[in-house]
């Protein structure tokens, strides 16, 4: 069963295109990052696609109520704002809005102890969560996407801020999470992680779909040099595919 499926999306913002004719279908089983420079389009495509945005073209989360979106995919936005203080737990609870009774259920409860451990924030579970640090809340709020076990998450930019470590554990949080029959779109400029976690990669630039595949199809010198003017190392290794930018071109 398709999760994501978009045809010949296209957005225009204040009379400008941001991009245009994009169609992809995105499957059970894949962790897939949406890569491109500043302003290529990433976060106005995932807002598009979850019909959060005026677009032409066709996005099949677009199309759903909002209660049964939310029981679809789960969101997690670039803008980390908690405005609330208050408790992690309580905030990662919220993620199970969507599918809750006026109670917790058992399901409920393990939904948000499984995310907590995902996000290794079980000793954080009472914390004043406006009180922690902007990566701890980073990932308080991916914790919460992960809490409202959808089919599909979409997270925008989700990694930015976190320390190495947390970085790495939650690109594998995502990819267990794609293993188990669901499926992962994440935005990143980290194009290491990109290159080492995800199944696929789909890059946006010039107002377009460059290229979508594996990473050692995406990640080419020509492209790269294409879109975002840089020179790389990339070799597959028995550690998954490495990239590392080198030089920006003159
Ligand atoms: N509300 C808006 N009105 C007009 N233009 C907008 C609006 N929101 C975004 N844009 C423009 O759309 C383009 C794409 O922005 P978007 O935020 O989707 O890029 P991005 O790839 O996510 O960038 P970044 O990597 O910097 O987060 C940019 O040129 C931006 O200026």
């Amino acid at each position: 069963m398709t999760l994501l499926s978009l045809r010949d999306l296209s957005v225009t913002l204040r009379d400008r295109p941001v991009f245009s004719g994009v169609t992809l279908d995105i499957e059970p089983g894949e962790l897939v990052g949406l890569i491109g420079p500043n302003g290529a389009g990433k976060t106005t495509l995932m807002r598009a696609a979850l019909g959060l945005l005026p677009h032409e073209g066709q996005s099949c989360l677009a199309e759903l109520d909002p209660g049964a979106r939310a029981r679809a995919v789960a969101w997690m936005p670039q803008m980390r704002e908690i405005a609330w203080p208050v408790t992690v737990e309580a905030l990662v609870t919220l993620g199970r809005t969507p599918h809750r009774a006026r109670a917790l259920s058992q399901a409920d409860r393990a939904a948000v102890t499984r995310a907590l451990d995902w996000m290794d924030l079980s000793d954080m579970r009472n914390r004043t969560a406006t009180r922690l640090s902007g990566g701890e809340q980073a990932r308080v709020l991916i914790a919460r996407a992960l809490a409202q076990d959808t089919p599909l998450l979409l997270a925008d930019e989700p990694v930015s801020g976190l320390d190495p470590a947390h970085q790495i554990a939650t690109m594998r949080t995502f990819g267990q999470v794609a293993r188990s029959g669901r499926a992962v779109l994440v935005s990143l400029h980290d194009l290491g992680l990109a290159a080492r976690h995800c199944s696929r990669l789909i890059l946006l630039g010039q107002g377009r779909v460059v290229a979508d595949g594996p990473p050692g199809q995406v990640l080419t010198p020509e492209l790269v040099a294409q879109v975002f003017g840089i020179t790389a190392f990339s070799a597959a290794t028995e550690h998954g595919h490495v990239f590392q930018p080198l030089e920006v071109l003159e």
